[in-house]
């Protein structure tokens, strides 16, 4: 059996523990695809490299995610393109993004519950986000509006540091009626950001959200939500840990949300506390690496090869080879832990940190729909013998997340444009003759 995409890749998923193509018997010929949903805010990126003093100028806050009004857009827009510092227009949003990369890394279908406006004019917004989607994302279930999509400002200072400005447009529009159960129920994952709980009075996208996360824990589809920005986290935080503890099975995000979350500064530490609240944390924390915490059944816990770590936690990564699980799907529950340093140390430069989270978000959701699609089509497999969420180990989703982040770094659009090569040479240098 072939997987879908680059899964069958060595580098990223241990298929040459078990050659499923010629050992398993009773294979469908046709093997059953699988798809992920996702719930997302429509918008295009406008991205500009600016100066500390616009910022200040037009009050926004360096690193924040602000909603501003449409005169605020105009001006910012204006002066933008007076000055000549729009380098890129493209399609953005922290759903859109995921989706997007999770089709291109796995060829696999990703449902878009979103806005889009009704007609379309070549050339425009509406145009560029369409076209700048992957085909193999499903625009099927967009829901039509009278209104534009979102404009994401993505402004640029020369520390590197990314702001958003948002107007908003018509993209929290979704209604509820929007969300096909039958998609949801029979999905690998649900996907959606902290940033549609923002929406306001008369929008119901984040009635929608509920709607398809109901029905998601009814199907016990596991529910995944990014932390956005740390400043809509640090307004309430106590608000979003009983959200997460009452709708969410898996949590991203960086390590500035993971603070705000949690009151905690060291990523593992924050990790581990969010682990009350929610089943697998994936923590990303920009040059120094990534960080993933989870559960795993006692009797299923595989050991390391790699060399023991300690941090806030002493020998964290001892279980790192065991992959993850629901807590509630073990009869004893261990922690376990993993982390990995940027691959290669980071590229030689940096065209954009935008959107290198969501690049980590999409490699974790491909290895959670690698397991859905393994069990729907070898159901019998050992590997299916106790529930987990994931294809591949805490330790192997470390590095494949780290190695997108990479591929995101490396452009200016926080979409991939391709997926990973099939040899990369580099990776057994990088990683594995470590
Ligand atoms: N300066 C850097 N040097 C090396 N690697 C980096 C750097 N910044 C980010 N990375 C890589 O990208 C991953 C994700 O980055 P980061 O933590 O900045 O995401 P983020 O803040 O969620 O981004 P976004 O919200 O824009 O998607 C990191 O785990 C790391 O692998
Ligand atoms: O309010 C928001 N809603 C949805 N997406 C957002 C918002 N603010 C910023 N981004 C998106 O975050 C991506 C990088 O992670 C950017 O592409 C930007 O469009």
């Amino acid at each position: 059996m072939k997987f879908p995409g680059q899964r069958k890749h060595k580098h990223y998923f241990p298929v040459d523990a078990r050659d499923l193509r010629s050992k398993e018997v009773g294979l469908p010929s046709r093997p059953v695809r699988s798809h992920i949903c996702g719930i997302a805010q429509t918008l295009v990126d406008i991205e500009a490299h600016v100066d500390d003093d616009l910022l200040a100028r037009h009050q926004l806050v360096k690193g924040n995610s602000l909603l501003i009004d449409d005169a605020a857009a105009n001006a910012l827009y204006a002066e933008l393109k007076q000055q000549g510092k729009i380098v890129e227009e493209h399609a953005g949003g922290t759903i859109g993004n995921t989706l997007h990369n999770f089709a291109t890394l796995s060829d696999e279908r990703a449902v878009l519950f979103a806005v889009m406006e009704r007609q379309i004019e070549i050339g425009s917004y509406a145009y560029k986000y369409l076209s700048n989607t992957s085909s193999k994302v499903d625009v099927n279930q967009l829901q039509p509006v009278d209104g534009p999509i979102g404009r994401c400002f993505t402004l640029i200072t020369p520390c590197g540091e990314r702001s958003f400005a948002i107007s908003k447009g018509a993209m929290d529009k979704l209604e509820p009626e929007a969300i096909k159960p039958e998609l949801v129920a029979s999905a690998g994952a649900l996907v959606f950001a902290s940033y549609l709980m923002r929406s306001g009075d008369g929008d119901n996208i984040d009635q929608a959200a509920l709607r398809a996360m109901a029905v998601a824990h009814e199907a016990q589809v596991p529910v995944v939500l990014t932390l956005g920005t740390r400043f809509l986290i640090e307004q309430d935080p106590a608000f979003w840990q009983d959200f997460i503890q009452q709708h969410v099975t898996v949590l991203a995000m960086n390590e500035e949300e993971a603070e705000a979350l949690t009151g905690e500064s060291d990523p593992l530490k924050a990790a581990e506390i969010a682990l009350q609240w929610c089943d697998l944390v994936l923590c990303t924390a920009g040059p120094e690496g990534l960080y993933m915490a989870g559960y795993c059944e006692e009797s299923q816990l595989r050991e390391t090869e790699h060399e023991l770590r300690s941090g806030a936690i002493g020998e964290f990564n001892r279980y790192e080879f065991s992959r993850p699980m629901r807590r509630d799907a073990c009869d004893t529950p261990v922690k376990v832990y993993s982390y990995i340093a940027p691959y290669l140390g980071g590229p030689v430069e940096i065209l954009n940190t935008n959107g290198a989270g969501d690049g980590a978000l999409a490699a974790l959701l491909h290895d959670m729909a690698a397991n859905r699609y393994h069990r729907i089509n070898v159901p019998n497999s050992a590997k299916h013998a106790v529930s987990s969420l994931s294809y591949s180990s805490f330790s192997q989703i470390c590095k494949y997340a780290n190695r997108v982040s990479y591929e995101v770094l490396v452009q200016h659009s926080p979409r991939l444009s391709r997926g990973l090569p099939e040899r990369e040479e580099s990776l057994e240098e990088g990683y594995w003759d470590r």
